[in-house]
């Protein structure tokens, strides 16, 4: 009997590395897809997956579901009480991760803006920024739910309050870059993966700059066109929510968006850096959070990079990023300075 041509790539896709990582938010809309991918990266070892007990679909059934690909990592899934006692406690959820991907929140219906979403939001990211203070102050929080630009600092100068880096919570806005990679590409005619347009700001309408003159294949495209690339990157979380009509935002390319960034981050921790564009605590400008390239080393974020060079047309829109990134930053101090971990 010979052996099966799909064998050798079977064992380099399916898990085997030495990370434990935890998906929150696992039986939503993202966070299914994520497990999945998560549970067949290379650098895991072990999953820990959780949802709130009234979810759609129980996490013990996603952790189930997942156990029975061919993989050697480890899915356990947590229940956890809303309602009643949570069945297992956080602790041994989250003690021991490298890194916990929050997807755990509301997703926008038509209409409304993200912002719409902070209040409820904010107040779920709380509670497991609260536990992973407790149980995995080491590891990187990576923040997915919306609003981000809010949430962001809001999580970070709460977790700065309690003694910890406030460096571990970043906000994952690798979709932008997924999506402007994709535009790009589809005009140009090359792979998307020859395409790495840095995508700077934040995640939230104008707030969302790619920076295209830094691309040598965007290169190839005339400046209006790419001024309305411009716009369709920063429209394309609404044309998603607009056209699932109700129900729901974007969740496979979210799913892909965040196993690449996570991807990278725990190939730092591997001892291979990685640089991804995310919104963390930065001094690249005069606002304290913004996204730009960051480098994931050992701790997690070991480098925040400069934008770089920017043409005329990206120096104006860098201006009108500023003035919105600006208070939807104060909203989210305003929240961190009313309140502390628990
Ligand atoms: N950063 C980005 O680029 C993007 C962010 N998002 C955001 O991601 C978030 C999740 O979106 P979807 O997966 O589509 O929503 P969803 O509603 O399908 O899933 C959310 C899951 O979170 C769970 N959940 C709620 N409270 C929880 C808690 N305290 N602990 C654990 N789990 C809890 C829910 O039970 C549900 O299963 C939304 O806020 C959405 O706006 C969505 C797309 C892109
Ligand atoms: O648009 C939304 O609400 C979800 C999101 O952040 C995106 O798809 O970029």
């Amino acid at each position: 009997m010979g052996t099966s041509c799909s064998s050798g790539i079977r064992k380099a896709i399916m898990g085997g590395g030495s990370h434990k990582v935890c998906v929150c938010g696992a039986a939503g809309g993202i966070g299914q897809p994520l497990c999945l991918l998560m549970a067949m990266e290379p650098n895991v070892k072990e999953l820990a997956i959780f949802d709130v007990n009234v979810a759609m679909v129980p996490a013990d059934g996603v952790a189930e579901d997942l156990g029975h690909i061919e993989s050697k990592v480890k899915v356990t899934g947590y229940s956890l009480g809303v309602d009643q006692p949570p069945k297992v406690h956080l602790n041994e959820c989250l003690s021991g991760c490298s890194l916990v991907l929050v997807a755990a929140g509301m997703p926008r219906k038509p209409g409304m803006t993200r912002d719409h979403l902070f209040k409820v939001n904010a107040d779920i990211a709380k509670g497991i920024v609260e536990a992973c203070a407790k149980f995995c102050p080491q590891a990187v929080v990576a923040l997915i739910v919306n609003p981000i630009n809010s949430i962001v600092p809001a999580m970070a100068e709460l977790y700065k309050k309690a003694g910890l880096d406030p460096k571990k919570i970043v906000g994952v806005t690798t979709l932008d870059c997924v999506r402007a990679n994709k535009f790009v590409s589809d005009i140009v005619g090359c792979h998307p993966s020859n395409v790495e347009v840095p995508v700077i700001g934040g995640h939230d309408g104008i707030t969302i700059m790619p920076v295209f003159s830094q691309e040598p294949m965007a290169a190839r495209i005339d400046q209006s066109a790419l001024e309305a690339l411009d716009k369709k990157t920063q429209d394309a979380g609404t044309d998603v929510v607009n056209k699932k009509n109700g129900k729901g935002s974007a969740t496979l390319s979210m799913a892909y968006a965040a196993a690449r960034f996570g991807r990278a981050v725990l190939s730092g921790m591997s001892g291979k850096p990685a640089v991804e564009c995310a919104y963390v605590k930065s001094e690249v400008t005069d606002l304290p959070y913004f996204a730009s390239r960051v480098e994931f080393g050992r701790g997690g974020v070991s480098k925040v990079l400069h934008y770089g060079s920017l043409n005329n047309y990206e120096k104006g829109r860098l201006e009108e990023v500023k003035v919105q990134l600006k208070s939807e930053i104060q909203a989210g101090l305003k929240y961190a300075a009313h309140g502390q971990l628990g």
